[in-house]
């Protein structure tokens, strides 16, 4: 283990109602609320862990998916260092919108080389038992659009998400030009960023 901490911003995109701050919410306080409202804007949560000895605190950037709350999101997509693109297995539409969604991040995180950039895809609610997507669809999507590492998680059930986060933070620290953008620091330098575990802008 190196001792010293790096912060990474890890962003949630995907149509209103796939479940983004579902998993959030899964993975940082282990809850599942069935009534939760949408997203206005952004919010964020902090989760501290060691990935293959490397200590993270993972910034986790939850936004709105609604087509009408467009403005106040894309502002955050700035200095993310993975983006999580997010649907639904039980809704098409949200599947065919991915693209969409990778297009928009790469154009408002003004991402320079999109073909390096981590991205991480997430098919949610697959304790559902209707599916309009299936598992092979979503693969050779992924596959097709830049070999991108795909999950199937259930934040209900909690089904795979620890792992998907876990993954976003490996192909960050993968990534070698990262490494000298990493924040190393015996403490965490949180002055860049927003600092508490908490919610903003919504
Ligand atoms: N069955 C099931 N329902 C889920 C799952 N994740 C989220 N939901 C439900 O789906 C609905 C929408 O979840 P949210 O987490 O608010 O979705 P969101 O993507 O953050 O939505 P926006 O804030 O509008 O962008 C809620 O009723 C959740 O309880 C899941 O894994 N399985």
């Amino acid at each position: 283990m190196s001792g010293k901490t790096s912060l990474l911003k890890v962003i949630l995109l995907g149509d209103g109602g796939v479940g983004k701050s579902s998993l959030m919410n899964r993975y940082v306080t282990n809850k599942f609320d069935t009534h939760l409202f949408h997203t206005i804007g952004v919010e964020f949560l902090n989760k501290d862990l060691e990935v293959d000895g490397h200590m993270v605190t993972l910034q986790i950037w939850d936004t709105a998916g609604q087509e009408r709350f467009r403005s106040l999101r894309t502002p955050f997509y700035r200095g993310s260092d993975c983006c999580l693109l997010t649907f639904s297995v039980d809704d098409s539409q949200s599947f065919l919108n991915m693209g969409n969604w990778k297009k928009e991040f790469i154009y408002y995180a003004d991402v320079k080389e999109p073909e390096k950039f981590p991205f991480v895809v997430l098919g949610n609610k697959v304790d559902v038992t209707e599916r309009q997507v299936s598992a092979e669809d979503a693969r050779q999507w992924c596959q097709e659009n830049g070999n991108h590492p795909y999950y199937e998680t259930s934040a209900k059930d909690d089904t795979n998400v620890a792992a998907a986060f876990e993954e976003a933070v490996r192909r960050v620290l993968a990534t070698e030009e990262r490494t000298e953008h990493l924040i190393h620091t015996d403490t965490v330098n949180l002055q860049r960023r927003p600092r508490s575990t908490t919610s903003c802008c919504s």
